[in-house]
């Protein structure tokens, strides 16, 4: 079977500018130097699959490239190189409050996401009851999502995400922002998910959570791949910081 998300040798530039001095501007534009633009590889050939029913931990220290490959997974950022490809429907939480409008109701925005997640009108009409009760914030589902906090953007965007019965879910770090006992609610949500053999892949510093969540570890060092194993392996490695 194909697999549920292919990575071809993926790269990813992005341009750094660096202030400077207007004296130092004048001598460049004088000696026809280009100055201030820095090119960098966040994403390096980087390439792998993943088939179904896989739980894949993305790691590596700040800056690696973790959430630039997984934004590219989710589409939300092309790679300069290489191909993405996904197969199924893919559910990604991201960043907090991203596929919100701010100035939409929690319920509007929950037809509005489920919507982009590919949920029909009728689907989301059905599921509507059971997405507020998960996120438990009932009372706010009337008010403007501007004036919500992070944990309550997490609480419906997760929601909302598992409700569109995604067969890809990708989630970065975003798990953070929730309190104790809604994170705990999440991950037994998300070992629901993995039991029913949906496909995983996770960016998180909470090597002890992705230990227990994913099977499989890719370690990324200057946006390169530096190794792709069981994650028990993949965070041994890190711990000895080699
Ligand atoms: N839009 C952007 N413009 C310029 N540089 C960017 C942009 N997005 C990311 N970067 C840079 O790309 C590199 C990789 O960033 P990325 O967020 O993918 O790393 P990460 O491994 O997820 O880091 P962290 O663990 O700190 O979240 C970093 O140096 C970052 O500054």
């Amino acid at each position: 079977m194909e697999p549920r998300i292919s990575v071809e040798n993926v790269s990813k530039h992005f341009v750094l500018r660096h202030r400077r001095a207007l004296k130092d501007l004048a001598i460049a534009a004088l000696s026809r130097k280009e100055v201030g633009i820095d090119r960098f590889c966040a994403v390096d050939q980087v390439d792998f699959t993943v088939n179904e029913g896989e739980t894949v931990a993305l790691l590596g220290y700040n800056g690696s490239g973790k959430s630039t490959l997984l934004k590219m997974i989710s589409g939300v950022l092309r790679p300069d190189d290489g191909r993405v490809r996904t197969r199924g429907r893919v559910a990604g939480l991201i960043e907090v409050g991203a596929g919100f409008h701010p100035d939409l109701t929690g319920r509007e925005n929950v037809y509005l996401n489920g919507a982009i997640l590919g949920m029909s009108e009728a689907q989301i009409d059905q599921a509507y009851d059971d997405i507020v009760a998960f996120s438990e914030i009932e009372r706010f589902m009337d008010t403007e999502v501007k004036f919500y906090s992070s944990g309550m953007f997490l609480r419906l965007a997760f929601s909302v995400a598992v409700h569109s019965d995604p067969e890809v879910f990708l989630i970065d770090e975003i798990l953070a922002v929730g309190d104790e006992p809604f994170q705990k609610k999440c991950i037994s949500r998300i070992k629901e998910l993995r039991e029913s053999g949906r496909t995983l892949v996770i960016v998180s510093h909470d090597l002890d959570m992705v230990s227990k969540l994913c099977e499989r570890g890719i370690l990324l060092d200057h946006g390169k791949m530096i190794m792709d194993g069981p994650t028990s392996e993949v965070v041994e490695r890190m711990r000895a910081g080699n």
